[in-house]
């Protein structure tokens, strides 16, 4: 019998299947649940299926097999009230080159109605905890790929989502930026909210995430929580060993 979903399931993905190319599923009959407090790792060798999984989670792709639902409700069905409620940060991420940091954000936060006091905290908290607050004024087009990663983390902040969905958010940030970062994904889990994130850090993902997913060819072949997932050995060793080809 089909799990009923409980207020705890922030995500919950039943069933998911996609395919690119006839014949040939990308992903193939995913299932997991992401429950609040969760920092739930996705992980997989190159060409596994994680982007295609996020990218359907966020609303941004398409797909005919499966149902993803945020906070109980149909990606599919009701977009705009999951877009509500997630953020979505890519591996890219491509921002508005022409508008300044505070015209992104600022833009971003109207979009998410979120209010101005609101807006102008968050901004602040995050723009300072990542040093990004001296360059707000700038072009984004003038920013390296950290500080526009930075700009993204900040921007997929500013309404306080209950579910944070990042692809390989560790790329490219320095070690302090990824510290912070690490304390952001904890304190908004803290508060009842939960992150489902795509990574190859294993290291990363074993200190982090209280549940993991590994998937290979498009179906998952370990899931839950991460001493589970990692038995006696380290999630390295897992990785390496599921990885081999059968
Ligand atoms: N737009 C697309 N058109 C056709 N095939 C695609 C497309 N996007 C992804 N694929 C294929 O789907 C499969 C899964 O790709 P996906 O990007 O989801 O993997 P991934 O686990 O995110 O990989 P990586 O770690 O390299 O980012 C791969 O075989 C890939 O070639």
């Amino acid at each position: 019998m089909q799990r009923q979903t409980t207020k705890k399931d922030i995500l919950v993905i039943r069933n998911f299947s996609k395919s690119y190319q006839k014949g040939k599923k990308a992903v193939n009959d995913l299932s997991l649940s992401v429950q609040a407090g969760d920092i739930y790792g996705f992980i997989g060798h190159n060409g596994a299926g994680k982007t295609t999984t996020i990218r359907a989670v966020a609303g941004i792709l398409e797909f005919r097999e499966g149902e993803i639902l945020i906070c109980g409700h149909s990606i599919q069905k009701e977009p705009i009230l999951c877009k509500s409620e997630i953020a979505y940060i890519p591996d890219n991420p491509d921002l508005y080159e022409y508008l300044t940091g505070i015209q992104y954000l600022t833009y971003i936060g109207d979009i998410f109605q979120v209010s101005a006091a609101q807006k102008e905290a968050r901004i602040r908290k995050y723009s300072d905890l990542l040093e990004l607050t001296e360059h707000l004024g700038d072009l984004i087009s003038s920013y390296s790929h950290g500080m526009k990663q930075k700009l993204a983390i900040i921007s997929a902040l500013i309404h306080d989502p209950r579910l944070l969905i990042l692809d390989e958010p560790f790329v490219g940030l320095d070690p302090q930026a990824s510290y912070h970062l690490k304390s952001i994904m904890k304190e908004l889990c803290d508060k009842g909210s939960a992150i489902f994130f795509s990574t190859h850090v294993l290291e990363v993902a074993e200190k982090l995430c209280n549940k993991i997913a590994i998937i290979k060819n498009g179906r998952l072949i370990a899931s839950g929580p991460t001493e589970e997932v990692r038995g006696s050995s380290s999630l390295e060793e897992v990785f390496l060993e599921v990885a081999k080809d059968e």
